[in-house]
């Protein structure tokens, strides 16, 4: 995507073809800042500490993390101490796992003296992939909402009005993004969309991921409190809900940001259709029951009982929402139903969210 005018990914191999270099997402929206991350132990801490974050981008940056690691360490033994290490950062997004699993069968079958460079490739490759992918379920959702739009237009619309929760940008990928591939497709295409921006408590990845996206690709947008989508949903003033997803079970539940549940049954309550976008690495195949078999991570309370932002003389601060001594509790992420769910957007098109929709799309995962 475009910032000011000059095309990037939000990661990429740096101009030495050892270092991998990404965005430092902890720093904006008000600080634009690369870092160069020179091994896979600094691979583990980008991912852990979120300076990069999102399904398919964590993804890519364990394929980088595990190329570094090969730099490091390229036997057998060291791949896969190095796969358990990265394995272990977050445990949500299947992306990660798929993307290591993809390195170790890529690698594992080369000599020694051919890993690093073929885990370069690799990742390479699924950074490659991803983009691909985004964009074509870009495509497929902006039929989606093209088709809403000639409905609304008829009716005297001015704009389509769209809700999204937390990021599911160019920043959550490698480029594109998946909820808002078809919002970046549909602006291309000359359609006027508004976006309602959910904030999403406690990392506010919306008010300062989505938001700042949105404001650098010129789409008009309203950040709003996570509770407000309920009201806005009741007075027609959304038209559809399109979220990402971190994992997505081969029934179609899918597991993404906390709070994006309680937006889906807002949603069905008030006959908004809901969607999901998804490129198919984030589809796990071997589990069906997703608020059974999902693991839900759980991070720092601190994230919830403090919040940074910009002081006037435009510096970073972080201050303390909550008293001392109040406890609080931090899940990463919910599950929405399949039955909540209008349709799953992939790169292989839109499907209901279903083991059949999904099978009618994939069908060599039958
Ligand atoms: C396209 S994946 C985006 C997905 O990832 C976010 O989680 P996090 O920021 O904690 O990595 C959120 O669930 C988004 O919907």
């Amino acid at each position: 995507m475009k910032i000011n005018g000059v095309s990037y990914r939000t990661i990429w191999l740096a101009a030495d073809g050892a270092g991998v270099e990404i965005i430092d997402q902890t720093r904006l929206p008000h600080e634009f800042v690369v870092i160069t991350l020179r091994s896979s132990a600094e691979a583990e801490a980008a991912i852990r500490e979120m300076w990069v974050r999102g399904a398919p981008l964590i993804g890519a940056a364990a394929a980088y993390g595990l190329a570094l690691a090969a730099r490091e360490d390229a036997s057998d033994a060291g791949l896969a101490a190095a796969y358990q290490r990265l394995h272990a950062t977050r445990p949500t997004a299947i992306n990660l796992k798929w993307a290591l699993d993809e390195m170790i069968a890529a690698l594992t079958p080369l000599p020694v003296g051919e890993r690093v460079a073929a885990a370069y490739a690799r990742a390479a490759a699924i950074c490659d992939a991803d983009v691909a992918q985004n964009a074509a379920l870009g495509e497929a959702g902006c039929a989606i909402i093209a088709a809403l739009w000639e409905k609304k237009k008829a009716a005297g619309a001015e704009r389509i009005n769209l809700l999204t929760h937390c990021n599911a940008g160019w920043l959550a990928t490698v480029d594109w993004g998946t909820a808002l591939a078809p919002v970046y497709k549909a602006v291309e295409a000359g359609i006027p969309i508004h976006v309602w921006v959910d904030e999403t408590r406690p990392r506010n990845q919306g008010a300062s991921l989505t938001a700042r996206e949105l404001n650098w690709h010129g789409v008009p947008h309203t950040v709003i409190a996570d509770n407000t989508g309920g009201h806005l949903m009741q007075h027609g003033m959304v038209d559809l809900v399109i979220v990402g997803t971190d994992r997505t079970t081969r029934d179609g539940d899918v597991c993404n940001k906390i709070g994006t549940y309680l937006k889906a049954l807002a949603a069905k309550d008030n006959g908004v259709p809901f969607y999901v976008a998804l490129p198919s690495p984030t589809i796990d195949w071997t589990i069906a029951d997703g608020v059974r078999e999902i693991p839900i991570e759980q991070r720092s309370t601190r994230e919830q009982t403090h919040i940074t932002g910009k002081a006037a003389d435009g510096t970073l601060v972080e201050v303390q929402l909550s008293p001392d001594g109040s406890p609080a509790v931090n899940y990463g992420f919910d599950v929405t139903p399949a039955r909540l769910i209008t349709g799953l957007i992939t790169e292989r098109g839109v499907c209901p969210a279903s083991r059949e929709g999904l099978l009618g799309l994939f069908p060599e995962r039958g």
